[in-house]
């Protein structure tokens, strides 16, 4: 019973928010003509159901003129049905792509808010496969949760309305205890309830182990496909590596646990099936087999038997709801599982990043860039490094050097504000553009002018300006193809692609320039080129560079070693 106050309280907090927000009107008016339709519908059926007596009194009575007159009334009914089924599946599905798009944003601006994205997958396994989450999950979130709706609101009016009809039609049951004559009013009414009761709470009994299972098919297969996607991704390192048998073996073991999980989804299934199978057969003639005994008796004619057989399976129906649904109940509520997941992540990772102990301050005595009494930390609460008063002004440059993995990555992180553990102050110029160029840089796919001035707009730069600096960097034999879309993260080499970035530190001129070995696939004649022409183009840029080659000390104005005592964190002292 708690687990079903949880389910409504997660899906109200889950849909809520859409009949509030800025589509409100369209998604309300929708809603409300949809479920008219749904309520047109049950008076369609009602109105079938009375059809049923007169017209098969009328085949009872050979009653040809009658017999032609309720085919007609039939015909009428049936055109009102078919446009109420036409609108009303058209109608619900405009309401479901506007709210899709409408939830699809929001979780999109959550996801990509500052760097919420990288903070999440830092953290691990929390809101696991969130391109699942935001495409596949929201699209049978919304519609499940509409099915499931109308589902119940058509079962409760039709309740409604076949209840009052079957009372009418059902006489008392009569019998005898001890002397006493008991009566039970409207008994069909009982039956049909007692009959549906027993099957709903059977079927719930049989079927629940498919929430869990359902639950995990859906993160298997996204695991599966994740790593499907990997393996494309670093096709030409595996293939260096004559990787494939081990990818084909993890590969194989991520669809084992997929099949492994159907197996377990089929057996339940079957499981349940056996059981809904033979109660949807018994369901058709359940209710004549109750009825009969009236009909044997004369007390009533074919039509009320029909009628009332009619009215019976109704009501069984509408109270058999659960039964029929189970399985779109049972996935609904693992999506509905995954997306209250999602959200809750994204709430804490945001709030961990307001309540980080990293302060961003500014400096207030020209610095370009300052850490103080500032510790970055791994995410077990470990402490990396430990550094105070740091110091960078403008147009200075700093190499930062050290054995590897005593922490210049994760500290260039912290410097550029995106690394979340820690504790200190990191402060950079009021209103500074601070810029961080990592190893491999990320190129977007899409046209070459994009990818360039990634992620200012295209608008801020002329095409002389990007042809340009293309020339500057080495890269003037690409300065044709500006327009061209390509996947040009795999076109370029891996010193091109370090050129490349370099050109867009070029374009956009930032306060603090953080390179984190962003030259090292590069010849040294190469790196030395690009530095000459980082110190040239940005003479007032701050830069920190992290790199292992000592022909960098010349293009820095010192150098900063990162070294760890024992046991203790790294700290930073001036290079002799
Ligand atoms: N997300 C993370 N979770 C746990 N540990 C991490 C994480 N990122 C980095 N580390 C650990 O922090 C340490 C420092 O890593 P970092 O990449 O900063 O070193 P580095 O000095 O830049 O090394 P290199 O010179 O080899 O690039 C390593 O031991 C690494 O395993």
């Amino acid at each position: 019973m708690r687990s079903i106050k949880t389910l409504l309280a997660d899906v109200w907090r889950l849909s809520i928010p859409y009949f509030r927000g800025e589509d409100r009107w369209a998604g309300l008016l929708l809603l409300a003509i949809v479920v008219s339709l749904e309520f047109a519908w049950v008076g369609v059926t009602v109105l079938l159901n009375k059809w049923n007596n007169a017209f098969y009194d009328a085949i009872q009575q050979k009653d040809f003129p009658a017999f032609q007159h309720q085919l007609l009334i039939f015909c009428i009914y049936v055109v009102g049905a078919i446009v109420v089924a036409v609108y009303q599946i058209y109608l619900r599905q405009w309401l479901e792509i506007r709210w899709r798009t409408w939830m699809t944003e929001k979780y999109l601006s959550a996801w990509l808010k500052g760097d919420t994205h990288y903070r999440m997958r830092l953290k691990g396994d929390t809101a696991d496969n969130p391109d699942q989450r935001i495409a596949e999950d929201i699209r049978s979130y919304i519609s499940s949760t509409i099915t499931l709706f109308l589902g119940i609101l058509n079962a409760v009016t039709s309740l409604a309305s076949f209840a009052i009809i079957l009372w009418g039609l059902s006489g008392d049951f009569r019998f005898h205890v001890a002397g006493h004559e008991i009566a039970i009013p409207g008994y069909l009414v009982w039956a049909a309830f007692a009959y549906a009761a027993v099957g709903t709470w059977l079927t719930h009994l049989i079927g629940r182990v498919l929430i869990k299972l359902n639950y995990d098919q859906q993160k298997f297969e996204a695991d599966y496909r994740v790593d499907l996607v990997r393996v494309r991704e670093n096709g030409e390192e595996i293939a260096l590596m004559d990787g494939e048998n081990v990818e084909k073996a993890r590969l194989l073991d991520r669809f084992g646990r997929v099949v492994h999980n159907y197996w377990g989804l089929m057996i339940a299934q079957k499981r349940l099936t056996w059981f809904t199978a033979g109660y949807g057969q018994i369901s058709d003639i359940f209710p004549i087999i109750v009825v009969a005994p009236a009909y044997f008796s004369g007390a009533i004619q074919l039509g009320q038997l029909m009628q009332t057989a009619s009215a019976f399976g109704r009501v069984q129906g509408s109270f058999s709801f659960f039964i029929n649904a189970y399985q779109t109940l049972a996935e609904w509520r693992s999506v509905v599982d995954r997306l209250v997941g999602f959200e809750r992540s994204v709430a804490l990772t945001q709030a961990e990043a307001l309540s980080s102990d990293y302060r961003r301050g500014e400096t207030r005595d020209g610095t370009a860039l300052s850490l103080d009494d500032t510790e970055v930390r791994l995410p077990d609460g470990s402490t990396l490094v430990s550094v105070d008063g740091v110091k960078v002004r403008p147009g200075e440059a700093v190499l930062l050097s050290g054995p590897s993995g005593t922490g210049k990555s994760t500290l260039i992180r912290a410097m550029s504000g995106i690394w979340p553990y820690g504790r200190g102050m990191v402060s950079v110029a009021p209103g500074a553009k601070v810029l961080s160029l990592p190893q491999k840089p990320y190129l977007p796919v899409g046209s070459l002018r994009g990818a360039l001035a990634y992620p200012e707009p295209l608008a801020d730069h002329t095409d002389d300006q990007l042809r340009q600096v293309l020339a500057d960097v080495g890269l003037g034999a690409f300065a044709g193809r500006l327009d061209e879309t390509a996947l040009w993260s795999n076109l370029m080499s891996g010193g091109e692609r370090q050129r490349f970035a370099i050109g867009r530190a070029l374009l956009m001129k930032p306060d603090v320039l953080l390179l984190d070995e962003a030259t090292s696939a590069l010849d040294e004649p190469a790196e030395a080129a690009l530095y000459r022409l980082i110190r040239e183009r940005l003479p007032h840029t701050a830069i920190v560079s992290v790199g292992h080659r000592t022909s960098l000390i010349g293009f820095h104005d010192r150098q900063l070693l990162l070294t760890r005592a024992a046991g203790g964190p790294a700290q930073l002292a001036a290079a002799e």
